[in-house]
């Protein structure tokens, strides 16, 4: 190998890399969506959704906050609405993740509860967790996968909180490793999901949060209340002020970029924050989920991003 030949593609490919920021509904592929609508379609000529690769044809990124969180209400979560195609959903994000050459996994997702079909929460992770399971047994030690179980600010109410965090608790021995609470930035008040937080903490789950993504959840009260419930790792982390940010390094936190959001879609107004090679900056391991970004953004050569890989491994296990 060369070592001070350029980045390109095929090279971050096939490079073994750690992805923990990937929510299950927000990785399924534009092709796997158009598939199940084709089915659906088949089955019901009535049926009222339009095909996902007219609504968002390849290579279309335009998603604003405003209207981000209406593609999964409006649009994934009426095409993944049985176990079966939840299933179906999970293996094919799977598969994506690991022909990208993603060798440590840590998908996230709300286990959401659907009355009008009869699904129930514990039935939702179930079927996640299974096919987990089987598509390890398949695919061998390749790569490993674990689970984080989100909340949806706005939407879950504290006793929902607690609910998931029963959850969470009790599937440990099959890999839930976190918790997280992630959703429209704009909405919910965060502080009620203190006591679920602690729980899950004395546990011993790890706790990301979704931090500081829109200026509206950047307001200092909201970082205290989030910084107050001890999480061991951030997600977005854009609108912070600067005496946060010198807590977050003196607290030497994880940061998440999420490569959908933050990368692919741009939804970084305001400036994504990296400090990680900052003097007295945040441990640089964090970063390795980055490495796609960072190569494009400063055309590393290959031998500084093979570095990345050695280093990252204590940071993973370091929930
Ligand atoms: C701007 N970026 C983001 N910020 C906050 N929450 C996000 C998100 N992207 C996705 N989600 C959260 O993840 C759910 C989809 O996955 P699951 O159904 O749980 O697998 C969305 O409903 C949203 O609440």
């Amino acid at each position: 190998m060369d070592s001070a030949e350029q980045v390109s593609e095929s090279f971050t490919k096939a490079l073994p890399k750690v992805e923990l920021h990937a929510h299950l509904s927000g990785s399924i592929s534009r092709q796997c969506l158009h598939e199940i609508w084709k089915n659906k379609k088949s089955k019901d000529p009535n049926f009222p959704v339009e095909d996902p690769l007219v609504l968002m044809p390849a290579g279309k990124v335009d998603y604003t906050l405003q209207t981000f969180f209406q593609v999964f209400s409006k649009l994934i979560y009426q095409l993944c609405n049985d176990l079966e195609i939840l299933a179906y959903a999970t293996n094919s994000v799977l598969e994506d993740f690991h022909s990208d050459g993603v060798r440590y996994l840590e998908l996230r997702t709300i286990p959401r509860a659907s009355p009008n079909t009869n699904i129930t929460r514990e039935e939702y992770l179930t079927t996640v967790l299974d096919t987990i399971s089987t598509f390890k047994s398949r695919t061998g030690k390749q790569m490993s996968v674990f689970l984080i179980l989100a909340l949806d600010r706005g939407n879950t109410t504290a006793t929902e909180a607690q609910e998931i965090i029963d959850l969470a608790i009790s599937n440990k021995p099959r890999g839930v490793v976190g918790v997280d609470l992630c959703g429209n930035p704009t909405q919910g008040d965060v502080t009620i999901y203190r006591d679920a937080f602690a729980r899950a903490k004395a546990h011993g789950l790890g706790l990301t949060l979704h931090f500081a993504e829109t200026p509206a959840s950047g307001a200092r009260d909201e970082l205290a209340a989030l910084l107050s419930f001890q999480p061991d790792r951030l997600g977005h982390v854009i609108h912070v002020p600067d005496d946060v940010k010198a807590e977050i390094v003196k607290r030497g936190l994880g940061l998440e970029l999420c490569m959908s959001c933050n990368v692919h879609a741009k939804l970084i107004d305001g400036g994504f924050w990296i400090t990680i090679l900052g003097p007295g900056g945040m441990r640089i391991a964090r970063l390795l989920c980055v490495q796609m970004m960072w190569a494009s953004f400063v055309a590393l050569s290959r031998m500084s991003i093979c570095l990345l890989p050695s280093i990252s491994g204590l940071i993973v296990l370091s929930w």
